[in-house]
């Protein structure tokens, strides 16, 4: 790839442009004589005033060399050509759909394993080596890929799947039409053409091209809303046997399809191949939830599960060879300090061999170091990006958390910011209370409260340990896994909680009661 980026000396030369600014500058001087300029643009190349002139915002920022070479490597859109250390999931694939190379039906598979697993990498890129291979030995073989994050709904898979099987099919139409003027054509000059085609006379040709055409005014785009299911399933299934092929449908997420809406998109498509005619469909579902097939029809679980793929969590030593290899590609010769990918490998994996946070970690260590303007990463940059990371997923949490545990963990900032250590539900609640009544909400029984606040534990916002008073009984000592004053500044960003305007008095009420 190549970007402005990647040379700056090239793509932006500081010296050519002081030349330039010269020759401008020299229009200040009235009627200049041609040779003159030439000159002056010689002697004065070397002046520094007309250079400072032109130094704007950005030429100190393309002057320092920049770390990264192709920074895109190192997002999670890009899809590598190799995934180290998952040959085996990957020879798996390709031997169950090597079938589909022959003609025949694919079992279908399912594939599971943790986030950042390389399920989506491994199975993109088993599906484009299947099409590229398919359309080598010009078997038709085609597979389509949704997103069930995105696409969640019945009527919104068969849809998508309907539309682009129209789409494919309106390809294959037009090439043929192409096709047939091209004969048309080279018939009228040469009326012996039509000799080894199929069609007699031109006018035979003509009416061919007239049945395609109507053919093609048949399809009929299915809307993403408003139609009956029966109706999209019917246009899915008519697109996809439209003629000879295997269609390998690859559902990313399929858990969340069978939860948001249940198994009968899985039930219509694994029963699919029964009544179609020319074409065959298998099924690839890929999920993190290893669990959500006990949620299945018996019959759609048994037909979905025809073969399984676990991948299992990268370790600290797998996460270092896909990093360095990643590195090695993303980063400048020597950018990266020893210790570098070691570290985002051990922080990685700590987390649960998680590869799209390592890669995260790398890619937001490298960045910091180049906001600091230094020639390499170092290890602290790697400590800072984790904090960092940590931080951005924590704001997130907080920012789409609902408005009552925000009143809640709101209370509990307020409490350490005043000093108060060991937290307990009753303090929580009386500053909750005042809060609710500030900013007009429904204030909760304290039981529910308490159930909010083991809520915040469970998302690591707040840590609660149950500790036991002895004959006073047990209480929950409340204290932030967050740090204070982020968190508070994310919590005010909400427009209910950034209506309060001192806090203080809240504070004084734990005292009350
Ligand atoms: N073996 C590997 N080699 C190189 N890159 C990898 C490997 N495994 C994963 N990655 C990278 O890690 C990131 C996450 O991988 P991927 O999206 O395939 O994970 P996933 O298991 O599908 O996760 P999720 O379930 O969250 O979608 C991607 O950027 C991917 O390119």
């Amino acid at each position: 790839m190549t970007d402005a980026n990647d040379d700056p000396e090239a793509a932006i030369d500081p010296d050519e442009d002081a030349g330039d600014s010269t020759a401008l500058g020299s229009t200040a001087d009235p009627a200049p004589d041609l040779d003159d300029v030439v000159l002056d643009n010689l002697e004065t190349s070397t002046d520094d005033d007309s250079d400072e002139a032109s130094r704007g915002l950005f030429d100190d920022l393309l002057e320092g060399e920049p770390i990264f070479e192709n920074k895109e490597v190192l997002r999670p859109s890009y899809t590598p050509h190799k995934l180290p250390h998952r040959e085996e999931q990957i020879n798996n694939m390709a031997t169950i759909l090597v079938t589909a190379l022959r003609g025949d039906t694919p079992s279908n598979i399912l594939i599971y394993g943790k986030t950042g697993t390389g399920k989506t990498a491994s199975a993109k890129f088993v599906s484009e080596e299947l099409e590229t291979t398919s359309q080598k030995y010009e078997v038709p073989c085609e597979v389509e890929y949704i997103n069930c994050e995105v696409t969640d709904t019945q009527y919104r898979v068969l849809a998508q799947l309907a539309n682009k099987f129209i789409d494919k099919n309106v390809d294959v139409i037009d090439e043929r039409i192409d096709e047939l003027e091209q004969l048309q054509s080279s018939a009228r000059e040469d009326p012996s053409e039509l000799a080894d085609s199929d069609y007699d006379s031109l006018g035979a040709v003509e009416d061919a091209i007239d049945d395609l055409e109507a053919e093609k005014d048949e399809f009929e785009e299915v809307p993403m809303t408003g139609w009956p299911t029966d109706r999209v399933y019917s246009s899915f299934f008519d697109a996809v046997d439209y003629h000879e092929r295997v269609v390998v449908i690859m559902l990313d997420e399929i858990d969340k399809l069978v939860e948001k809406s249940g198994d009968d998109t899985l039930y219509n498509l694994s029963r699919m191949n029964s009544e179609l005619e020319n074409s065959r469909v298998s099924i690839m579902g890929i999920s993190n939830d290893l669990k959500f097939t006990d949620f299945l029809d018996p019959r759609v679980k048994s037909s979905l599960g025809e073969e399984e793929i676990v991948f299992p969590p990268y370790d600290a030593n797998q996460l270092r060879d896909i990093l360095q290899a990643r590195a090695d590609v993303a980063f400048k010769g020597n950018a990266l300090t020893d210790d570098v990918i070691p570290l985002c490998a051990a922080f990685a994996a700590q987390e649960h061999g998680d590869a799209r946070r390592a890669l995260d970690l790398l890619r937001t260590a490298g960045e910091l170091a180049e906001r600091d303007q230094t020639d390499d990463v170092e290890e602290d940059h790697v400590r800072q990006a984790q904090e960092k990371i940590e931080l951005d997923r924590v704001v997130e949490v907080v920012r789409t958390l609902p408005t009552q545990s925000k009143i809640v963990l709101f209370a509990i900032i307020l409490l350490e910011k005043n000093g108060v250590h060991n937290i307990n539900t009753g303090e929580v609640f009386n500053i909750y209370k005042n809060l609710c009544a500030e900013i007009d909400a429904d204030v909760l029984t304290q039981r529910r409260v308490t159930d909010l606040i083991s809520e915040l534990d469970m998302l690591g916002i707040v840590n609660a340990v149950v500790v036991s008073k002895g004959r006073y009984g047990r209480t929950k000592e409340i204290s932030l896994s967050v740090p204070t004053e982020e968190t508070e500044a994310v919590l005010l960003s909400d427009s209910r909680l950034g209506d309060i305007d001192d806090v203080q008095p809240f504070v004084q009420a734990r005292f009350d009661n």
